[in-house]
């Protein structure tokens, strides 16, 4: 396998290259080509159809591409070819997505919720009989601490807010120490309020963690963006600041000028 050369691009943490991927014939991606840095957060729009959600079963390894490559940069020494490498190792790898829907154990507390994500593998009936360590309680209540959930410990799931559900399962990432989070459309169905508070959070993740965020809200894209990436028809259209994407004719006439309204 040809590695990138870092040397050029020294701290990345993701290189995809030349992947294409059908679906009967239909071409979703079509030589996508994506860079991402350490510890950055990028933002990811597009119209329907963009191949977003597929692009992002790419990097999970959910979806094998067609050709191309997709190689996490684990190390200096490590370069991990993603496309030879199944769904769940990916996750242990350190690679975790969050999909739209929040998918909390709602009879269960805020705190058992992200003890069972701490717990990732054991199981389920073994991660709730397990007794947690001090360092493990340490972690659960930083991790409440950066989801703004902390004075909700006790809380069941089911009774959170939509938005403090979403927070939740952000938490319940952050408990499994991601290299790469993949986070799929974080603002939908929230307030005006929720959905500056999930900005303030995920802008808080980045250096720690390194973030893709896809995205439709264009306010809450403005909020969260340093580089944001359009892609259509499977392939990246722009590239840069929210502010030059934003003002491109190209983004404008297949993207923007035909968002009506928030999703
Ligand atoms: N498993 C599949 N089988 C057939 N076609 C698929 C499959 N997955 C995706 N597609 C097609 O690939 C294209 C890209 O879909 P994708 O869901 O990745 O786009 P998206 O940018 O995430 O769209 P949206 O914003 O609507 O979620 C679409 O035309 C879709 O119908």
């Amino acid at each position: 396998m040809h590695i990138p050369d870092k040397s050029k691009h020294s701290s990345l943490v993701l290189t995809v290259e030349g992947v294409d991927k059908s679906f009967d014939g239909f071409k979703a991606i079509n030589d996508l080509n994506f860079y991402l840095e350490e510890g950055e957060l990028r933002t990811v729009i597009g119209p329907n159809g963009a191949g977003k959600s597929t692009f992002m079963d790419l990097i999970t390894a959910r979806t094998k591409p067609d050709k191309g490559k997709i190689v996490f940069h684990k190390s200096d020494a490590e370069n991990i070819d993603l496309t030879h490498v199944r769904e769940h190792k990916v996750s242990q790898l350190g690679i975790g997505r969050k999909f739209q829907n929040p998918t909390v154990y709602r009879s269960h507390t805020v705190y058992d919720n992200l003890k069972l994500s701490l717990a990732g593998e054991r199981g389920l009936l073994h991660s709730l009989f397990y007794k947690e360590s001090k360092e493990d309680r340490e972690k659960i209540y930083d991790v409440m601490k950066t989801i703004r959930l902390e004075d909700s410990a006790d809380i069941m799931a089911g009774a959170l807010s939509h938005g403090q559900k979403q927070w939740l399962e952000i938490g319940m990432l952050l408990a499994q120490d991601p290299r790469i989070m993949l986070v799929d459309e974080p603002a939908a169905g929230m307030s005006d309020e929720e959905t500056e508070r999930t900005g303030e959070l995920l802008l808080s993740l980045r250096g720690k963690h390194s973030l893709i965020v896809i995205e439709h809200d264009m306010e809450f894209v403005r909020q969260i963006a340093s580089r944001v990436t359009v892609l259509h028809q499977g392939h990246v259209l722009k590239e840069g600041t929210f502010e030059f994407v934003k003002s491109d004719p190209q983004v404008i006439e297949v993207y923007l000028g035909r968002q009506t309204r928030k999703h």
